[in-house]
């Protein structure tokens, strides 16, 4: 079976990854994002929905028959054994979506984001390179607070759930700065998709992949 050559892409919550991605996409790479394949799980009629209301009951559904967020949310990051479940239905689901949607990538190569790329540790044998966004944590709980309606505790207790950004900096292959502007990104993001394409060229000469 051949196989893209496939980036990770990683950051703690609100650091700027769904933006790097944006930006490669733009370039020419196909984005495949666990967060949005987990999102479609969880919609009306999604493919977890029965095995996450008999294990959380239906205060978790919403009138649509989708996930209660915030329900969701205020239970799985107050309680770890929750969270644990939360994981044990939805990760499997979540790897096997994101496996599909690499093989059927048809861009120049493939960016996996993965907000737990590290964490899990399922992806890191299924990547050729992984690359950090890094941002002050300051400047994450701003950012999420302005997009969603979370509080700084919320934020926190979240980020007290992801790696470091010191243990992320160390596991990284590639790290781009994302204090600045989406202008100052950009430039930091463009050596690096050379360098990709490079990578890519010579992972096509190597196995065949068309
Ligand atoms: C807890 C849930 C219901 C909160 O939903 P919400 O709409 O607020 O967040 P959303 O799904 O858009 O995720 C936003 C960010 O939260 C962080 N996050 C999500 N799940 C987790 C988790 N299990 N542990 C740590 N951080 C997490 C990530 O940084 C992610 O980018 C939701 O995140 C969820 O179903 N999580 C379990 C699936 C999962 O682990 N996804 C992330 C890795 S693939
Ligand atoms: N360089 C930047 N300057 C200003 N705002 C930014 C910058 N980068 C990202 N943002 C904004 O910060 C917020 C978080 O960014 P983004 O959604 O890309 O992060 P993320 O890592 O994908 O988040 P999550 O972990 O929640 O999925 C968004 O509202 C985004 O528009």
């Amino acid at each position: 079976m051949h196989r893209p050559w496939v980036l990770g892409l990683t950051g703690g919550i609100g650091s700027g990854k769904s933006a790097a991605a944006d930006i490669l996409q733009q370039w020419g790479a196909t984005v495949v994002d666990t967060d949005q394949l987990a999102h479609q799980l969880t919609a009306p009629q999604g493919a977890a929905m029965p095995a996450l209301i008999q294990a959380f009951g239906t205060a978790i559904a919403a009138a649509d028959g989708s996930m209660d967020r915030t329900v969701m949310r205020e239970r799985v990051f107050h309680d770890p054994t929750a969270r644990q479940q939360l994981e044990a239905i939805l990760h499997p689901m979540i790897q096997h979506s994101a496996e599909d949607a690499v093989q059927q990538a048809q861009g120049v190569y493939v960016v996996l984001v993965v907000p737990l790329l590290f964490e899990t540790g399922h992806y890191t044998q299924r990547v050729h390179r992984t690359l950090v966004v890094d941002c002050p944590e300051d400047l994450q709980i701003a950012r999420v607070m302005q997009r969603s309606q979370l509080d700084a505790d919320m934020v926190r207790r979240i980020m007290a759930q992801q790696w470091n950004r010191q243990q992320r900096l160390t596991a990284a292959d590639d790290v781009v700065d994302n204090q600045g502007s989406l202008d100052e990104l950009q430039a930091q993001l463009w050596p690096l998709h050379q360098a990709y394409l490079e990578k890519t060229r010579l992972w096509r000469a190597n196995t065949g992949f068309a």
